[in-house]
C-alpha cells in the first residue's frame, strides 16, 4: 500500500505555455443531472471547470438549463434527449457520465450509445448511477475505452462488485476490478474517508487526507469532474486520477480549518488557487 503525498501535485499539475489555447486543454462532457438530480451534474461541470478544461459540455435534462448557465455560463449545454449526443461523444478526449443520471429508460439509451461509442483515445469516467448499469447489465461495461476510472462510494462498490463492505479489502477489490474489466485499463476510486485508488499492475494508494466536514452530498459528484479536468489536461493515466484525489481533499482540508461543513462548490472555487502553486 503507498500513500499519496503533496508531491503528486507537480508532478502532473503544469505551468501554461504562453503559445497555447482553450484547444490545448482537453475537451470534456459530462452526461447526468435528471429531472431531480440537476444538482449533481451541475456540481461536477463546476470541478471540471474549475479544474481548467478548455471546453466543457454537459448533456443533461432540458430542466436543468437555467440553473446550469445561471452558475457557469462557460459550460455547453446538450440536451440528452438529442440524437445528436451520438454525433459530439466521439469528438471528446474524456466523459464523465453518472452524477445524478438516475436510472430511467434515457439513462438507458445513453448508457448503450456511451458503451458502443467510446474509443481507444478516450478516458471514459463512471460515477453513481452510470455503475449502477453497469453492475445489472454486464453488456453496458465500455470495452473500447482507452481508460475507465469508475468512482463507487462503499456502498456503490458492494453493489457492483458483490463484496460487502467489512470484505473491501485490497486483494478482493483489485480481483474485482480485474473480474469486470478483464481486457480494459481500468482505475478504481473506492470513496471513503480515507479513498483507495487501485489499478490492475500498480499497488493501491490511499488518500491520507480529507475530514469528516466533507460529507456533503455533491462531494463525490464534484470529485468525478475534477478527475475529469485533470485528465483531460494531464493525460488518462494514473497519476492524473491520484492527483485529482488528492486535490479534492487538500481544498476540503483547507476549507474545514475555519468551516464546521464544507461545500462541494468551494471545493470547486478554491481550485483555480490551489492549482496556481502546485503549478510547474
Ligand atoms: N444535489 C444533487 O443532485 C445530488 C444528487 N446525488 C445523486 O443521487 C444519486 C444517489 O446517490 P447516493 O450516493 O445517495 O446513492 P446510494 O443510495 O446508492 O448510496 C448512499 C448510501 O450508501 C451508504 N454508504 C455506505 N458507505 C458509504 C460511503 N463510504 N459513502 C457514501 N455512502 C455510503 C449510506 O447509507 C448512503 O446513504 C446519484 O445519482 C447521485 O449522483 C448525490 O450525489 C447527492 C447530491
Ligand atoms: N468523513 C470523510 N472524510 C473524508 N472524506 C470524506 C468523508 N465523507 C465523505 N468524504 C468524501 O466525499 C466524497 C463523497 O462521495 P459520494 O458519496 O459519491 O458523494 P455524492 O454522491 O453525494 O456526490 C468522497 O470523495 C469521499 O471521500
Ligand atoms: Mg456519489
Amino acid at each position: 500500500m503507498s500513500t499519496i503525498t503533496e508531491s503528486i501535485l507537480p508532478k502532473v499539475i503544469k505551468k501554461r505555455p504562453s503559445d497555447s489555447h482553450k484547444g490545448n486543454y482537453g475537451r470534456i462532457l459530462l452526461i447526468g443531472g435528471s429531472e431531480n438530480y440537476g444538482g449533481a451534474i451541475i456540481m461536477a461541470a463546476e470541478g471540471a471547470l474549475n479544474s481548467g478544461v478548455g471546453l466543457i459540455s454537459v448533456a443533461t435534462h432540458a430542466v436543468n438549463l437555467d440553473a446550469l448557465h445561471a452558475r457557469d455560463p462557460e459550460i455547453m449545454f446538450v440536451d440528452w434527449h438529442d440524437r445528436n449526443l451520438v454525433k459530439l461523444i466521439p469528438q471528446m478526449d474524456v466523459i464523465v457520465c453518472g452524477p445524478g443520471l438516475g436510472v430511467g429508460s434515457v439513462a438507458h439509451t445513453i448508457m448503450t450509445i456511451l458503451t458502443q461509442s467510446i474509443s481507444a483515445k478516450q478516458t471514459l469516467i463512471l460515477d453513481a448511477n452510470a455503475l449502477t448499469f453497469i453492475g445489472q447489465e454486464p453488456e453496458l461495461i465500455p470495452q473500447t475505452a482507452g481508460l475507465v476510472v469508475i468512482t463507487p462510494h462503499q456502498m456503490e462498490w458492494q453493489r457492483l462488485s458483490q463484496i460487502r463492505i467489512p470484505y473491501q479489502t485490497d486483494s478482493a477489490n483489485v480481483d474485482a476490478l480485474k473480474r469486470i474489466f478483464p481486457t480494459q485499463n481500468a482505475i478504481l476510486v473506492l470513496k471513503s474517508n480515507h479513498t483507495h485508488v487501485y489499478s490492475k499492475s500498480e499497488p493501491a494508494f490511499v488518500n491520507p487526507i480529507g475530514n469528516p466536514g466533507m460529507a456533503t452530498g455533491g462531494m463525490g459528484d464534484t470529485l468525478a469532474g475534477i478527475i475529469g479536468g485533470f485528465t483531460a489536461q494531464f493525460g488518462g493515466n494514473l497519476n492524473s486520477v491520484l492527483a485529482a484525489v488528492y486535490i479534492h481533499s487538500l481544498a476540503g482540508d483547507q476549507l474545514a480549518k475555519n468551516n464546521y461543513v464544507v461545500r462541494p462548490t468551494e471545493i470547486s472555487a478554491l481550485l483555480p488557487k490551489l492549482m496556481r502553486h502546485y503549478a510547474n
